[in-house]
């Protein structure tokens, strides 16, 4: 398959088409991102990349890391961890308090906001050190030491984290939340605030393309059995109220992040980065979306 010449003329062809949508604000720092900018990049298990447009440009990956928190809190915590956070496609926004309610403080999956932050808590008792952890993970997982949290994105968001902070108060409410919510939160913003190029992300997700192997390594970030279930999960979870939409349209596994960032996974073939910073309503890339959708038509190569 010929991934340049078809990264190239789809790349073309959405950039040529509208880009609607709105580059989300509510976060300051995100607000100074150049809302047209747009980058893609395909890696093959066989380590080979594809790029087109700003690839190189590291952006805010947001909540494209809670795949990434999720599986490190699998690998060392294990099935234990479902009882503090469902597998069920939420069908509400990423940020929304509505089912914990009903669902006495247990998160509906591990994708929206409040199933991350329980995914935050899981980890903090695994290690105290678990911000530090964490990092040191995605720096082995994505082949790059350089890594960083980023502390003014992460400033920024808890400047304005209310909602973020309302999430935390009513899980621990309900006794699901084991740590000081300050430190909870705290780790959380950090992982939110990781930046990666397209690049770089299409080489951190591979192993999830790889049955859980670092490519080109016998290192094993995820058994066969877990990394199905963690494609699974982002199937199902990985865009908020727009799963089943992404599913349809795209047929890989992914998820997405509100600096415009999405992420996806064809097992077996390779993992794809994109980038766009103007989102839809449902918070997801709006030419991130499209450009996948042409990706997967123009091969004829899904998961289904
Ligand atoms: N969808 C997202 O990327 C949301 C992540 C963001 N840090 C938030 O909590 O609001």
């Amino acid at each position: 398959m010929d991934y340049q010449a078809i990264l190239e003329q789809i790349y073309q062809t959405v950039k040529a088409g509208e880009n609607q949508g709105r580059v989300a604000t509510y976060i300051p720092e995100l607000a100074r991102v150049n809302p047209d900018r747009f980058g893609v990049c395909l890696t093959t298990i066989g380590q080979q990349s594809y790029a087109v447009g700003d690839s190189q440009e590291r952006f805010s990956i947001q909540s494209i890391a809670k795949v990434l928190a999720l599986c490190m809190a699998y690998k060392n915590i294990g099935n234990t961890l479902w009882k503090r956070v469902g597998v069920e496609p939420s069908g509400t926004a990423f940020n929304s308090l509505v089912q914990l309610e009903s669902d006495a403080g247990i998160p509906r999956n591990p994708l929206i906001n409040a199933g991350a932050i329980v995914i935050c808590d899981a980890l903090l008792s695994y290690s105290p050190n678990a911000k530090r952890l964490f990092l040191d993970f995605v720096r082995m997982v994505a082949g790059n030491p350089q890594l960083e949290y980023s502390q003014h994105i992460a400033e920024s968001e808890k400047s304005v984290g209310y909602r973020n902070t309302a999430l935390v108060n009513f899980i621990k409410s309900f006794g699901n939340i084991h740590h000081p919510t300050e430190e909870v939160l705290d780790f959380y913003f950090a992982l939110c605030s990781i930046e990666m190029s397209c690049e770089e992300l299409s080489r951190c997700f591979l192993f999830l393309a790889n049955q859980g192997k670092l490519p080109g390594t016998e290192t094993e970030i995820l058994n066969p059995s877990q990394t199905k279930r963690i494609n699974a999960i982002m199937q199902t979870c990985g865009f908020y109220d727009e799963a089943g939409e992404f599913a349809y349209k795209v047929g890989l596994p992914g998820k997405s992040g509100v600096g415009g960032g999405i992420v996806a996974v064809r097992p077996g073939r390779y993992c794809v980065a994109v980038w766009s910073p103007r989102l839809n309503p449902k918070g997801n890339s709006y030419r991130g979306v499209a450009l996948l959708e042409a990706l997967t038509t123009t091969t004829q190569d899904s998961i289904f």
